[in-house]
C-alpha cells in the first residue's frame, strides 16, 4: 500500500458495434447464439470460488421459444446461503486491505474481457435468455456492463480523492472503508449489465457480496461469473446463489452482519425488503445501506409545437425497443390536439412495420415477453382496452403464447387520463396516448406529475423555449431523468447517470459517484503534529 498516487485509464465509452450484414461482429455473435443454443449448460452456483451444485435443479428456456430447454441452474438450501455468508465474512478482511489499484485492475481486466473475448458470448446470452434483439443486448450486456466497470473504476478514484482541509499543525485525512459486514445485491431480469453491476461496484469498493440474480436471468449471469472469475475477483468476494428468493433474503437479512441491500427490480418487492429490514433493525451491528432502483411509468409530454414525426418516433423507440421492459419506457403519452392525427399515422405506420419474432433473425424489431407471468398480466390489461368503453386499441392488441411469449405492440388511446394502464406499470410493448387540448398544457402537466406513484423517466418534446421551461419545472419531481426532445430511455454511463425517486427508488443514480458513495464508511483521521501538554486557555496564564 501507498507506493504511489495512480491515475487510472481515462475511462469513455464503448462504441456500439453496427452488427450490418457482413460484418465480423454479426458473424461472432450468430455463431455463439447457435453454439449455445444447440448445447445445454449446467450452472451452479458459485461459492468462496467454487462452483456448488446442489443436484436439486430448474431448467432454463428462452422466452421467445419456451420449449427449447437451454440448459439448468441448481438452487440453494438454506445452509448454502449461510456458507455463502461465512465466506464472504472470511474474505473480507483481506480484500478489504486490498491496495485499491488491485481491485481496480480486476474490474478493469473483466471490462476489456467483455469488450473483446466474451463479448459474443454475452450479448449471445442475453438474446437467448432476455429475448433481447442483437442491438439491445450490444447496448447492454457489452457496452452498458463496459462502461459500469471502467467509469466506477474512474469515479472511485475521484471519490478517495476527496479530502478535507489541513492547516499547518493537523493533518486530516478521510479513509473510504467497505461497509462492515457483507452485502446483498438482488438484481432484476431486464439488464445484464444491472445484474453485473450491482454487485461489482459494491466490491469495487472493498465490499464483500452475496448476489441473487433474477431466476429469468441466470443464463447469461453465467457469463458474467465466468468472467469475474478470469478477471481475478479471489474466492468469497462475489458469491452467486440461485433459488427461493424468500428463503434467501430471509437468511441473509437475518444475519447480524448484513450491511447493505442493493437492488433494482419491482416497487413492490423493494418495499418488501425494506420492512424486513425495519424489522430486524434492532439485530444488526451497523445500519444497513438500501438502494433501489424499482418501477416506473414513464411519460412523454408533446408540446403543441413539437414536430410529429419526433413525437411518433420517440413513442415507436421509447415504448418498443426491448417489448417495453426497460424500466425507463414510454408507457404513457400526452398528445396535443393540434398535432394527433400526424402523431397517430405515424405510430400506427411504425408499429405495422415492425418485425417480430426471434432473435435469431436481426431483422426483427420486437421480440418475446420475459415470461408467462408477464405475458397473461399484459393479455389482461390489453382484453380489459378492448372491453373497456373509454380505452380504444388502434394498433396491436394481438398476442401467442404458443410458442414464444409473443404481445404484438399495442397501442392504446383513452380518452380518461386517469384510466388503468396511464397509471400501473405493465412493463410491456403496450404504451397509453391521452389526447390533450392543444390549449390545455398547463393542466396537463399537472396531470402528468399527479396521474402515478412513480419518478423515474419523462420526456418532453416541444420547439418553443418558453414550454421546455414551463415543463422542466412543473415535473421536477415526477422524473429522476429528465429528456428534452427525445425519448426517455437509452440512459449512457457518465453521460446520464441513472435513477428515479418517488416509488422509483432511492434515486441513488447507477453509473456515478453518488451511488459508489453509498458502499463506503468513512472514516476521519486527524492527526495533530505539536500535542497540547496544558489543559488551560493561553488568557488563564
Ligand atoms: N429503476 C431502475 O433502474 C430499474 C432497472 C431495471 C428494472 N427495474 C424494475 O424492475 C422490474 C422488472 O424486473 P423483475 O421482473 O426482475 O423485478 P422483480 O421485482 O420481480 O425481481 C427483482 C429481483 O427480486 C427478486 N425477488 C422477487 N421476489 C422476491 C422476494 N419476495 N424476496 C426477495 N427477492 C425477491 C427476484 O428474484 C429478482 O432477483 C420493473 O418493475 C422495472 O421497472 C427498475
Ligand atoms: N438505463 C436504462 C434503463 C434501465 C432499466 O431497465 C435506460 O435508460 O433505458
Amino acid at each position: 500500500m501507498g507506493k504511489g498516487f495512480f491515475n487510472v485509464p481515462v475511462a469513455i465509452n464503448e462504441p456500439v458495434k453496427s452488427y450490418a450484414p457482413g460484418s465480423p461482429e454479426r458473424a461472432a455473435v450468430l455463431e455463439a447464439y447457435s453454439t449455445m443454443w444447440n448445447s445445454k449448460i449446467d450452472v451452479p452456483m458459485y461459492i468462496n470460488g467454487e462452483n456448488v451444485s446442489t443436484g436439486n435443479t430448474k431448467t432454463m428456456s428462452a422466452p421467445h421459444d419456451h420449449q427449447h430447454v437451454v440448459g439448468n441452474y441448481h438452487l440453494a438450501e438454506k445452509s448454502h446461503i449461510d456458507d455463502a455468508i461465512s465466506t464472504a465474512l472470511e474474505a473480507r478482511t483481506e480484500w478489504a486491505e486490498l491496495p485499491w489499484e488491485q481491485r481496480a485492475g480486476i474490474f478493469l481486466k473483466a471490462a476489456e474481457l467483455i469488450a473483446g473475448p466474451y463479448r459474443a458470448k454475452i450479448n449471445a446470452a442475453t438474446m437467448i435468455a432476455q429475448s433481447k434483439t442483437v442491438h439491445q443486448a450490444e447496448i447492454d450486456a457489452s457496452c452498458e456492463l463496459i462502461d459500469f466497470l471502467r467509469f466506477n473504476v474512474q469515479f472511485m478514484t475521484d471519490i478517495y480523492h476527496e479530502q478535507p482541509d489541513s492547516t499547518s499543525d493537523a493533518w486530516n485525512r478521510l479513509e473510504y472503508r467497505p461497509l462492515e459486514g457483507f452485502v446483498y445485491a438482488v438484481t432484476p431480469f431486464n439488464f445484464t449489465a444491472i445484474a453485473a453491476n450491482l454487485p461489482a461496484c459494491m466490491a469495487m469498493m472493498g465490499n464483500v457480496v452475496v448476489w441473487k440474480p433474477s431466476d429469468s436471468q441466470i443464463f447469461s449471469a453465467k457469463i458474467i461469473m465466468d468472467v469475474f472469475e478470469e478477471a481475478g475477483v479471489p474466492p468469497g468476494v462475489i458469491n452467486v446463489v440461485f433459488g427461493d428468493p424468500v428463503m434467501i433474503t430471509d437468511t441473509v437479512m437475518d444475519s447480524p452482519d448484513f450491511s447493505g441491500l442493493h437492488f433494482t427490480g419491482s416497487t413492490f418487492i423493494f418495499k418488501e425488503l425494506w420492512k424486513k429490514i425495519g424489522n430486524n433493525i434492532h439485530n444488526y451491528k451497523t445500519y444497513p445501506r438500501i438502494v433501489g432502483e424499482t418501477g416506473g411509468k414513464d411519460f412523454i409530454v408533446a408540446h403543441k409545437s413539437a414536430n410529429p414525426k419526433q413525437v411518433a418516433t420517440a413513442i415507436s423507440r421509447g415504448a418498443f425497443e426491448f417489448q417495453g421492459q426497460k424500466c425507463s419506457a414510454a408507457s404513457r403519452a400526452y398528445v396535443p390536439s393540434n398535432i394527433w392525427e400526424d402523431v397517430k399515422s405515424q405510430v400506427v405506420a411504425d408499429v405495422k412495420s415492425f418485425k417480430m419474432g426471434s432473435p435469431a433473425d436481426l431483422e426483427n424489431f420486437v421480440t418475446a415477453v420475459i415470461h408467462e407471468g408477464s405475458f397473461d398480466k399484459l393479455a389482461k390489461y390489453i382484453d380489459q382496452a378492448k372491453a373497456d368503453a373509454d380505452a380504444e386499441i388502434i394498433v396491436g392488441g394481438n398476442y401467442d403464447k404458443s410458442k414464444g411469449y409473443f404481445i404484438e405492440p399495442t397501442v392504446i388511446v383513452t380518452n380518461n387520463p386517469n384510466y388503468t394502464t396511464m397509471c400501473t406499470e405493465l412493463f410491456g410493448p403496450v404504451i397509453t396516448i391521452y389526447v390533450y387540448d392543444e390549449n390545455q398544457y398547463s393542466e396537463t402537466l399537472k396531470l402528468v406529475d399527479e396521474t402515478s406513484e412513480y419518478a423515474l423517466t419523462g420526456a418532453i418534446l416541444s420547439t418553443d423555449r418558453y414550454a421546455i421551461q414551463e415543463a422542466t419545472k412543473a415535473l421536477q419531481n415526477c422524473a429522476g431523468n429528465f429528456y428534452i426532445n427525445d425519448k426517455p430511455t437509452g440512459a449512457v454511463v457518465g453521460q446520464q447517470p441513472f435513477g428515479g425517486a418517488r416509488a422509483s427508488g432511492t434515486n441513488d443514480k447507477a453509473g456515478s459517484a453518488l451511488n459508489l458513495l453509498r458502499w463506503v464508511s468513512p472514516r476521519m483521521i486527524k492527526e495533530t503534529f505539536v500535542t497540547p501538554t496544558d489543559y488551560r486557555y493561553p488568557f488563564l496564564g
